[in-house]
């Protein structure tokens, strides 16, 4: 799914405006239905009190329009228009005037004017401000915001929460609506996703409110939303006629002493991912433990006992997953220093191979052409630096991934898997997935995809879904706190059976005959 801009919304909105041949309030009233439909379907006619909050542009605009069919069926509201500017819409003003005509009067709130109460129960519904927020709200207005979170009522937010910019960081946490749900127009906005701003979001969801579908097909966009549907024509199907051979052959380098489980872990995952052949290459002291845990997996050793001293070997595997377990120590660092001067296949980099890159940024140049980088936040941050917000961070990472020719997946609750100019946000995962060696689980997969031929891009961003998609199925057994590394491998399976299953229908129950 794509993930528009604002200025992509705006100009959607004014081809749709001219296509159709309609009025900008036509499409507000589509808004309003739509939110209208949403809450009655819920709320079923409940008594409930409703406060409105409306800003005086068309996100505000739309709150009172949502006011007037709320009161057409009999629900108890209250509305309030923040005054914030003088310059009201020209949909808002047609649709003050629709509400006045229903004798409901608005609270105008101005700077001086006191808060009205709120009790637990209430429902708030925010349309403060929309897409057009273009700078940190009054402080007075932050007050208002901030009287709105404190209420503990449940707040309903219109397009987005107002206080948020559509493509910037915040400025101001102050002045920031923490909404319990979002009814977005058409599409998500992308700071959902963000860790800087996705906590102001508790659920989300579209609300096709029909525009243009040509210009939003032709429309390309800097980010998209990867769920099932888009992973799905990224799948590739076996062959009734493959062999072994035909599926890959994944080489895992890493491992010291102490941290073979790290080599396991990506070893068995790479297979469970589909890789045909699996070879870890690991210091001598991790022998017995891989050939005792991993029976389908070969072993090849280092010529030193407890570290990475020298990656060297005549097998001929398709991509190498390097970095896991392996130490930073001065002898791994030369290893892998000397290994880059000489390797020419694709690499899947993690870890202290990271590590070891961000305190000799000279080796970067040797990284081969579409590698895929697998930073934590941290990780990333000794990579490319401070930034200032996530926006700053992703131009950042864009600009590392076309410097060095590499894909760059940012982990995080929403995986971002960068290329280019391009970003990708995962969908699936989970915080129980914030434990010891799911990263080297992660790791293991896109090497083994890689094996199989996926392209570098593809492999990323499929096996981070998978991997998500598979601790998702886990947790469901294991619960947040005991989810481990090697559950969301033993669900690998699972995730990619769950691809192909449909959604639940509802039952239908045969009427009597
Ligand atoms: N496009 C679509 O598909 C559809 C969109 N719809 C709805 O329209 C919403 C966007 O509406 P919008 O453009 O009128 O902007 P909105 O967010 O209401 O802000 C109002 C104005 O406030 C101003 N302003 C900004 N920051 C400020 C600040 N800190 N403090 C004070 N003032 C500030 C700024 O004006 P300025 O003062 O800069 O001239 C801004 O224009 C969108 O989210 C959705 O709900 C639907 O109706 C149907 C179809
Ligand atoms: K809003």
């Amino acid at each position: 799914m794509k993930l528009y801009s604002a200025k992509q919304i705006y100009k959607a909105d004014q081809i749709s405006i001219k296509k159709e041949e309609i009025g900008s309030n036509e499409l507000m009233e589509r808004a309003a239905l739509q939110l209208f439909n949403w809450m009655h379907l819920r709320m079923q006619g409940a008594p409930v009190k409703i406060h409105l909050f409306c800003g005086i542009g068309n996100n505000g605009g739309d709150g009172i329009a949502l006011a007037r069919h709320l009161v057409d069926h009999g629900y108890n509201i209250e509305v309030y228009v923040i005054n914030y500017s003088e310059k009201r819409s020209k949909d808002f003003l047609i649709n003050l005037d629709r509400l006045k005509d229903r004798k409901v009067w608005p609270n105008f709130m101005n700077c001086d004017d006191s808060l009205p109460e709120i009790g637990k129960e209430d429902i708030i519904v925010d349309g403060i401000f929309g897409i057009g927020l273009n700078r940190t709200p009054d402080d007075w207005v932050a007050k208002v915001i901030q009287h709105l979170n404190d209420s503990q009522a449940f707040i309903l937010s219109i397009d987005i929460p107002s206080g948020l910019f559509t493509d910037e960081g915040p400025k101001d946490v102050n002045s920031i609506i923490r909404s319990n749900f979002v009814l977005s127009f058409q599409t998500p906005k992308l700071v959902f996703f963000l860790p800087e701003t996705g906590p102001f979001i508790e659920q989300w969801e579209v609300l096709d409110i029909g525009l243009d579908p040509e210009y939003l097909k032709e429309t390309e966009t800097d980010y998209e939303l990867i769920g099932k549907n888009e992973v799905l024509t990224l799948y590739k199907p076996r062959e009734k006629y493959g062999h072994k051979g035909t599926y890959g052959h994944s080489l895992i380098v890493g491992g010291s002493y102490g941290k073979m489980g790290s080599v396991c872990l990506s070893s068995k995952a790479a297979l469970q991912a589909g890789s045909g052949l699996v070879t870890s290459y690991i210091p001598k002291i991790g022998y017995v433990i891989l050939q005792a845990s991993l029976p389908e997996v070969m072993v090849l050793t280092d010529v030193d006992e407890n570290e990475l001293s020298n990656i060297n070997f005549d097998i001929k595997p398709n991509v190498v997953g390097i970095g896991v377990g392996m130490g930073t120590t001065k002898t791994t660092t030369t290893a892998l220093a000397n290994f880059l001067k000489v390797i020419k296949l694709p690499l899947v980099i993690d870890a202290d191979a990271l590590n070891i890159l961000s305190e000799n940024k000279d080796l970067l140049k040797s990284i081969p052409e579409d590698s895929v980088l697998t930073p934590h936040p941290k990780e990333l941050e000794r990579l490319i630096g401070k930034w200032k917000d996530d926006f700053d961070k992703l131009n950042k990472v864009k600009k590392f991934s076309k410097k060095y020719k590499c894909i760059v997946v940012i982990k995080g609750a929403h995986t971002i898997i960068v290329h280019n100019e391009k970003g990708y946000v995962n969908t699936t995962g989970n915080p129980g997935m914030a434990t010891a060696g799911s990263g080297d689980v992660l790791t293991g997969v896109i090497t083994g995809l890689r094996a199989q031929g996926y392209a570098a891009l593809d492999a990323a961003i499929f096996g981070v879904y998978l991997h998500g998609r598979a601790g998702d199925i886990a947790v469901e057994s294991t619960g947040f706190q005991s989810l481990t590394a090697s559950h969301v491998i033993d669900n690998l399976a699972n995730a990619y059976l769950d691809m192909f299953k449909l959604p639940e229908q509802p039952v239908v129950e045969e009427e009597n005959k």
